[in-house]
């Protein structure tokens, strides 16, 4: 079976929930015109952006209000959606938060960051996760990844030893390091065997300018669509068939060296 999935590679509004919001609901109206679509995934910190410093007045408070719209979102277009991050505020503390929904708006996965990212000040604001992301698309055994955790095959891996076909990246992906992007998703897909959907978003907030590129990647590592640097609704098939195909012709998982490394 394929699944089709579309990536809202989008404009991210500095330190404004409500406008990031708007933007989402609008750019959820193209998949009027297409004709099929299973699931729908998001950047990383759609609500808040990099706004770090404002985070206890910006963060959604128990993620209630973007767990509300996510769930609204996917009862109307009928589509599972990897609900890219938010800013979630619990407790005093501040956690970049994922959330996967299925198509009749249940809430299936709660994934927080585990890896921060001190180049941009996360260690300083946000509280890490210490949960792994299992989950499924249409019964397809799936995980989610937030932007800095592809630098770490390890944590990757993990999942795809524990039967992930599909990693979903969300990410604000800096445009100086956009070769890096590439080349680690292209490599997680093929080290891993398996699909890569990775969403990033464009344009820029003080600090930094983010490079979209966002990609859908086969497990043998060819690239199935790219976007450019520009907002787009990024679309592609995933033939789930190919993956056994791959996993037997080149028997990576059994013949792992679990004598020599975990
Ligand atoms: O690893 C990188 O170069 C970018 C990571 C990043 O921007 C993030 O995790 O937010």
């Amino acid at each position: 079976m394929s699944l089709h999935v579309a990536i809202l590679q989008i404009d991210v509004t500095y330190g404004n929930p409500a406008e990031n919001q708007k933007h989402i609901e609008e750019q959820m109206k193209q998949l009027k015109s297409l004709e099929q679509i299973d699931v729908v995934v998001m950047p990383e910190l759609w609500n808040t952006g990099y706004d770090l410093t404002r985070l206890d007045e910006i963060a959604d408070p128990l993620g209630e209000q973007s767990q509300d719209f996510l769930s609204r979102l996917s009862r109307q277009y009928g589509v599972d959606i990897v609900g890219g991050s938010v800013a979630k505020k619990e407790e005093g503390q501040h956690t970049n938060t994922l959330y996967v929904f299925d198509e009749d708006g249940h809430l299936k996965k709660e994934y927080s960051k585990v890896h921060l990212f001190k180049l941009m000040d996360e260690h300083l604001y946000l509280q890490a996760g210490d949960k792994q992301s299992h989950f499924e698309i249409k019964g397809y055994p799936s995980a989610a990844f937030i932007c800095y955790d592809i630098r770490f095959p390890e944590w990757m891996r993990t999942h795809t030893i524990n039967g992930s076909e599909i990693l979903f990246v969300v990410a604000q992906w800096p445009t100086p390091r956009i070769d890096h992007w590439r080349s680690l998703l292209i490599s997680r897909a093929i080290e891993n065997q398996s699909f890569v959907v990775a969403c990033n978003r464009i344009g820029s907030d003080p600090k930094n300018s983010f490079g979209g590129h966002s990609l859908i990647i086969s497990p043998w590592g060819d690239i199935i669509s790219e976007a450019d640097d520009t907002e787009m609704l990024l679309t592609g098939e995933l033939d789930m068939s190919i993956v056994e195909g791959i996993r037997k012709q080149i028997p990576i998982f059994q013949d792992r060296r679990t004598d020599l490394y975990e």
